[in-house]
C-alpha cells in the first residue's frame, strides 16, 4: 500500500515547502494539500519536482472563514463566488500538477442546496480538463451543518451530476463517525471513489489506535486492487516525525 502525506495537517508547524521535503524524507509516496494559495505555485511545483512526489489534491477556498464559511458550492445565491473558487483551485492545481480538486460544499441544507451543489459541480466538471474532482462527506461532530455528511449522500450527488470526472473522497475518519461498516462500503463504492484518507477514530490522531483497525483496511484495499496512495490526514499532538510508527509497520 502507498501513502500520501496530507500537508494541511502533517508538519503543520513549518512552511509548505519544508513540509514537502519532510514528507519525502519520511518515505511518503505522495503529498496532498488543503489550501496552499498563499504559497507561490511555482515554488510548490519546484519542491514537488525536486522530491519526485506527486500531489494528489487540494481544496477549493472555503470563503470567508471569519464568518465561519467552510466552502461555497452548495450555497444558494453564492454561485459566482463558488465558481470563482473552483476556477482558482483548477488554475492552481494545473500549475502544480495536482491530480484532484476537492470542491467544498459549505454549510447549507435542503433541496435548494442540493440543486446548487449539483449545478456548481457540473460547472466544475466542464472546466476541469485533466484534473479530477472530488466531493467529501464531513462528519457532523466536527462540521455541524455541513451540507455533505455521508457516503450515501455523496453517491446521490455524484449520480445527479453524472459526469465521469467527479468522484468521492472517502475519508475513513468521517465515514466511520457517520456510518461505519467501512469494509462493505469501500467494496460497494469503489468505482465511485477517487481518493481515500485515514486517521484514528474518534480522536483523529495517527492511524495506529482507536475504533478502526487500519491493518485490516489496508489489506482489504490491497485485495480490491486499490493503488492510489492513501491520504494520511490526521492531527496528532505529537510532532509528526514521532507519529510515523504506523507507516513503518505498514511497510514491513
Ligand atoms: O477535513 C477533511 O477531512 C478534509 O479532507 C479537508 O480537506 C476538508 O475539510
Ligand atoms: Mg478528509
Amino acid at each position: 500500500m502507498k501513502f500520501s502525506a496530507n500537508l494541511g495537517f502533517l508538519w503543520s508547524d513549518r512552511p509548505y515547502l519544508d513540509r514537502i521535503h519532510a514528507a519525502h524524507k519520511a518515505g511518503f509516496d505522495a503529498v496532498e494539500l488543503h489550501w496552499p494559495y498563499d504559497t507561490d505555485a511555482a515554488e510548490i511545483r519546484a519542491a514537488l519536482d525536486a522530491t519526485g512526489l506527486p500531489c494528489l489534491g487540494l481544496n477549493t477556498d472555503r470563503g470567508d472563514t471569519d464568518r465561519g464559511e467552510n466552502g461555497l458550492s452548495a450555497l444558494p445565491g453564492r454561485e459566482e463566488d463558488a465558481r470563482a473558487a473552483i476556477d482558482q483551485a483548477l488554475y492552481y492545481a494545473a500549475r502544480i500538477g495536482a491530480r484532484n480538486v476537492h470542491v467544498m460544499a459549505g454549510f447549507a441544507e435542503g433541496p435548494d442546496a442540493h440543486e446548487t451543489f449539483v449545478a456548481n459541480l457540473g460547472y466544475a466538471c466542464s472546466k476541469a480538463g485533466e484534473t479530477g474532482l472530488l466531493i467529501e462527506p464531513l462528519n457532523r461532530y466536527d462540521a455541524p451543518g455541513y451540507f455533505l455528511n455521508t457516503a450515501t449522500q455523496g453517491k446521490a450527488v455524484i449520480d445527479a451530476v453524472a459526469r465521469p470526472n467527479l468522484k468521492l473522497m472517502f475519508d475513513c475518519y468521517h465515514i466511520q463517525l457517520m456510518q461505519g461498516d467501512l469494509t462493505h462500503r469501500l467494496t460497494d463504492l469503489l468505482p465511485l471513489i477517487g481518493h481515500i484518507q485515514i486517521a484514528a477514530v474518534p480522536d483523529r490522531g495517527a492511524p495506529d489506535h482507536g475504533e478502526i483497525h487500519y491493518p485490516h483496511i489496508f489489506a482489504h484495499l490491497d485485495a480490491l486492487g486499490w493503488q492510489t496512495p492513501l491520504g494520511a490526514e490526521y492531527k496528532d499532538p505529537r510532532p509528526t516525525d514521532d507519529t510515523l510508527g504506523w507507516l513503518a509497520a505498514a511497510r514491513a
